[in-house]
């Protein structure tokens, strides 16, 4: 058995500049037959190989092992994701995607593989490229119960309040305080655009505390 390590590297290429470091290195232990490998630099997710030979008829699902483990480090999270060739040449998805590997985790790692075509069998070879493992940080969280949660711009809304096409509501440049599709399209002065045209403040801090503890 051999080691190595995966790292994430914040390398930019073509020429482009970014003002800074968006993320430190992240440093994965693993063990196992085949590391995991960023085919291109830039890449997010590294590719996940089959330890198995299978094969899945239209419609099947089936665990299979990658002869994979790794020990992330503590405070972040490794996501499971489909490959999209696979999916769209040949249906081929994650039944749970993303799969959540917790960082406490140390057995070998699975995916659960889903032929959606309705025809078609698909065969996997040992050391196929059959998924992706993004690893990203996570906060540690806690959970306060209040007897009334902050306002918000969305409030209740959701499951398709803001409509389809341009001209019944939304615009990808004009998020509202508290939407977490805002990114770094908001302009640097903290204040965006909303709906109504009239600047709204966006940094909100919006974490429950003006609730009231039950
Ligand atoms: O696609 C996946 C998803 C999970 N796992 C492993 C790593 C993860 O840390 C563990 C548990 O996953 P999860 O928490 O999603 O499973 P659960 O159904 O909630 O089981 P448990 O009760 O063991 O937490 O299984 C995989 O190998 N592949």
């Amino acid at each position: 058995m051999h080691r190595c390590v995966l790292r994430s590297r914040s390398r930019i290429g073509h020429g482009l500049h970014y003002p800074r470091l968006v993320t430190d290195a992240v440093e994965v232990l693993w063990t196992g037959d085949a590391a995991p490998v960023f085919a291109k630099p830039g890449d997010a997710g590294a590719d996940l190989t089959s330890a198995e030979a299978v094969v899945l008829a239209p419609g099947q699902r089936r665990l299979v092992g990658t002869g994979l483990a790794v020990a992330l480090p503590a405070g972040h999270v490794g996501f499971v994701v489909p490959r999209s060739g696979l999916a769209a040449k040949h249906g081929i998805t994650i039944v749970n995607a993303p799969g959540t590997i917790d960082s406490g985790y140390r057995g070998e790692l699975k995916v659960a593989l889903l032929n959606t075509d309705t025809t078609e069998p698909y065969a996997v070879q040992v050391g196929d490229r059959i998924a992706q493992l993004v690893v990203l940080p996570v906060p540690p969280v806690t959970f306060t119960r209040v007897t009334e949660l902050p306002d918000s711009v969305r409030g209740q809304d959701g499951f398709g309040s803001s409509g389809y096409r341009d001209d019944e509501g939304g615009h990808p440049a004009t998020y509202g305080a508290g939407d977490a599709r805002r990114d770094e399209h908001t302009p640097a002065d903290g204040h965006t655009t909303g709906q109504d045209g009239a600047a709204t403040p966006v940094y909100v801090h919006e974490q429950g505390r003006e609730g009231t503890r039950s």
